[in-house]
C-alpha cells in the first residue's frame, strides 16, 4: 500500500453528458511538486475542485493523509491540511494585505475574536500575519488595501493566505496567470522555497515554469492522464508532444 500523502484512485466527474475527468489515478508523493498540464478544457481545474472538495467526484476515491476524504466537504479537507490557494476573487479588496492574512490565520486558529474586521489588531494574529507577509516580500505593503495591490502582489498574497491555513499539501491553480515577467519570476522563486516544505500540486500553462519547478509532470487530455513522469520524459514523449506541447510550440 502506498504512503503517498495524496492518492487519487479512479476518480471521475461528469457535468451532464460531459465526462470531464475520466478515471484519474495519481499519487502525489511526499516532498514533490507535481505539475498537471494539458490543453484548455482538459479538466485540470475540475480535478483541483474534486481534490479540494469544491466539487464532489461521481466515482473513485481520494485518500489524503491516510484517510478517505472523498465525501468530506471542502472545509473539512482544509482543516486536515488539504488546502487550495484562494483565488484573487476571494481576496477582500477593501481590507489591507495584513487584514486579509490575519483573517486567514484567525480562521485556522479558531480565535474567539468575534469581529473579523479587527483580526489584524489581535497581537498573536498580527504577528503571524506579518511573518507570512514578510516571507512573501509584502511586509512593506501590509497596510495597503488588497484591491490596490498589483496583480503579482495579489498572487503572492493568495499564497500567503493559503499558507496561513497551515497546509500539509497545497493545490495551486495557475498561480502565474496574468503576471508580468518579473512578477512570475518572483512567484517562481517563492514556489522554489515552498516546495522544500510541503508537497504541491500545480496547474500551470507556463511551460518554462512547469519544467523549472516540477519533480513530476502529469498530462491531462480530455480528462484522462495520458502520461506521467519526470519533466524530461514528458518533453520527450511523442504522444504528449502531439496532444499538447506541439500545439503550444506551434
Ligand atoms: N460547473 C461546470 N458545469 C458544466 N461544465 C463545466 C463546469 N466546469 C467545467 N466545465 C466544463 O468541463 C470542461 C473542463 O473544464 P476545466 O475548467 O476543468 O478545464 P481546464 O483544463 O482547467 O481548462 P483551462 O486550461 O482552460 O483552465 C470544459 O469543457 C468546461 O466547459
Amino acid at each position: 500500500m502506498s504512503n503517498a500523502p495524496l492518492q487519487l484512485q479512479n476518480i471521475c466527474k461528469n457535468y451532464g453528458a460531459l465526462r470531464v475527468t475520466d478515471d484519474v489515478s495519481l499519487n502525489i508523493e511526499a516532498g514533490e511538486l507535481h505539475a498537471i498540464i494539458g490543453p484548455n478544457g482538459a479538466g485540470k481545474t475540475t480535478l483541483i475542485h474534486q481534490i479540494s472538495g469544491h466539487a464532489q467526484s461521481d466515482s473513485g476515491r481520494i485518500i489524503f493523509d491516510g484517510q478517505d476524504v472523498s465525501r468530506l466537504p471542502m472545509a473539512e479537507r482544509a482543516r486536515m491540511g488539504l488546502v487550495r490557494s484562494f483565488q484573487i476573487t476571494s481576496i477582500l479588496p477593501r481590507f489591507s494585505a495584513l487584514e486579509n492574512v490575519a483573517i486567514a490565520v484567525q480562521a485556522r486558529s479558531g480565535s474567539s475574536f468575534s469581529f473579523f474586521g479587527n483580526a489584524s489588531k489581535e497581537p498573536a494574529l498580527n504577528d503571524a500575519a506579518i511573518a507570512l507577509l514578510s516571507r512573501f516580500g509584502l511586509a512593506a505593503r501590509a497596510g495597503v488595501p488588497a484591491g490596490q495591490m498589483s496583480h503579482g502582489e495579489k498572487r503572492q498574497l493568495e499564497i500567503a493566505i493559503a499558507l496561513a491555513a497551515k497546509p500539509k499539501l497545497l493545490l495551486l491553480d495557475e498561480p502565474l496567470a496574468g503576471t508580468s515577467h518579473d512578477e512570475s519570476q518572483r512567484l517562481i522563486n517563492t514556489l522554489q522555497e515552498l516546495r522544500k516544505e510541503l508537497p504541491i500540486v500545480l496547474i500551470e500553462h507556463d511551460m518554462d515554469a512547469v519544467f523549472a519547478l516540477a519533480d513530476r509532470v502529469s498530462v491531462l487530455v480530455y480528462g484522462r492522464i495520458i502520461a506521467s513522469g519526470s519533466p524530461q520524459s514528458i518533453r520527450d514523449n511523442a504522444e504528449v508532444r502531439a496532444a499538447y506541447l506541439g500545439e503550444e510550440a506551434a
